[in-house]
């Protein structure tokens, strides 16, 4: 059997070998040809599996995306072709929700407000959305929630227009998938109108898909207030319209800007990989079944020692300490700069940065040691490894 992974997919060399003939390429530039005589496609986002992909594709009878999104795939071209397809829904959500605490920790430093004030609006209340809602309940931070899909399925949890969310929320941050068809499509949900709704001096995050937000009304609204002409807003992106490409006019305009990396912690990339291996083991009959925590190193930091109470000082080392936004930020600045106005080499560096990204760690990886009246249980909650100590 041959298996055709991409190269970017951590642990699947080692896992998929059990199983066939492994063979690695770069997602991005798969083509029809690649596809010939392959029995299993295991990719990522950049793998557009579409009619042209797998025009020649004589034995395909699996195709796995390690991924939450799902959006490359034509799913319907799968299944009317009899391929079984399937993803890894949740497998990153630690991930971009840590993003999104980390961006609004920095920020609070850099503006001088406290996030403990403010209230978030969370658009889109799948995986991430409540994943980064839990978060936020841990800390006692206010939030609204904004699905109106979920809430039509008749979720019971509270949720709010976006009207309500532009009204009251000094942040909003994107967990949508990208659609543009429907009663809710997330195709430019975030256009100027919606900016021009947003309150002054708010905080945009959008870490979903690149065209949720028009990449182009946001430019017009952050030049604006460059030029003392419009309402302050502060921008995170995480994604772009025209990935890989970035807009050079737009980026400097960014509080940060990031290379499509808000989900890429180690758990999440090796969760994403082993969802996929073992639904192809089931669709096999194999046995084999792996565990992505049997997968991953030990942390490079792995025990804190909280000596007292912790306040939001603590909360912020702790959190810089697993993941800080402005890492990949200045590295992504400096790589889109070097690349100028050269497509090419712009997309290269955009793609090495995914390729040979740092192995980052969720909350998870780190152990907390502090004595119980420290209330260390805000921190359990938040997804640190916490142990008790007496003294
Ligand atoms: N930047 C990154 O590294 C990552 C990006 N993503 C993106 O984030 C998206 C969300 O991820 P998950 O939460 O795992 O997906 P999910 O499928 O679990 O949740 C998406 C939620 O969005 C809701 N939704 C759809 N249209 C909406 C609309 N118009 N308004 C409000 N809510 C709407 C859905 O009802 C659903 O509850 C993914 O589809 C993917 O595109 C996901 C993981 C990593
Ligand atoms: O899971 C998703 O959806 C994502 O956006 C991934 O984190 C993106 O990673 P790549 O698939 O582009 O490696």
């Amino acid at each position: 059997m041959k298996i055709l992974i991409d190269e970017n997919m951590p642990y699947a060399q080692q896992l998929f070998s059990q199983l066939g003939d492994v063979i690695a390429k770069p997602g991005r530039t798969l083509t029809a040809d690649d596809l010939v005589g392959i029995d299993a496609l295991m990719i990522r986002s950049v793998t557009k599996v579409n009619a042209d992909l797998i025009a020649k594709a004589d034995k395909l009878k699996f195709v796995g995306t390690a991924t939450a999104g799902q959006d490359h795939v034509d799913q319907d071209l799968l299944a009317a072709k009899g391929i079984t397809f399937t993803a890894a829904p949740g497998c990153n959500k630690v991930g971009v929700a840590e993003y999104v605490l980390s961006s609004l920790m920095v920020l609070g430093q850099q503006q001088d407000f406290s996030i403990f004030d403010r209230t978030i609006g969370i658009i889109g209340a799948g995986n991430v959305g409540t994943y980064l809602a839990k978060c936020l309940d841990a800390l006692g931070i206010r939030y609204l929630l904004n699905d109106p899909l979920k809430q039509a399925q008749g979720d019971k949890r509270q949720f709010d227009s976006l009207e309500r969310l532009l009204a009251e929320c000094d942040v909003i941050t994107t967990h949508t998938p990208i659609t543009r068809a429907g009663d809710y499509p997330t195709h430019h949900l975030v256009d100027a109108d919606f900016l021009a709704a947003m309150q002054p001096n708010a905080i945009l995050i959008n870490a979903a898909r690149g065209p949720v937000v028009d990449n182009q009304a946001l430019k017009q609204v952050l030049q604006a207030a460059t030029n003392g002409s419009g309402k302050t807003l502060t921008a995170v992106l995480d994604v772009f319209e025209q990935e890989p490409l970035v807009d050079l006019e737009l980026l400097p305009l960014l509080a940060f800007a990031t290379p499509h990396v808000a989900g890429y912690g180690l758990e999440g990339k090796a969760r994403g990989t082993t969802m996929v291996f073992n639904r192809f083991c089931q669709f096999l009959s194999s046995k084999h079944h792996v565990l992505a925590s049997d997968l991953l190193p030990i942390a490079p930091v792995p025990q804190v020692q909280l000596s007292r109470q912790w306040d939001e000082v603590t909360l912020f080392s702790l959190i810089q300490l697993v993941y800080d936004v402005r890492k990949d930020d200045g590295i992504f600045r400096r790589e889109m700069l070097a690349a100028g106005d050269d497509n090419r080499k712009m997309a290269t560096a955009f793609d090495l940065m995914r390729k040979n990204y740092w192995d980052r760690r969720e909350y998870s990886a780190i152990t907390v040691a502090a004595k119980a009246e420290f209330a260390v249980e805000s921190l359990a909650k938040l997804g640190f490894t916490v142990v008790e100590v007496t003294q």
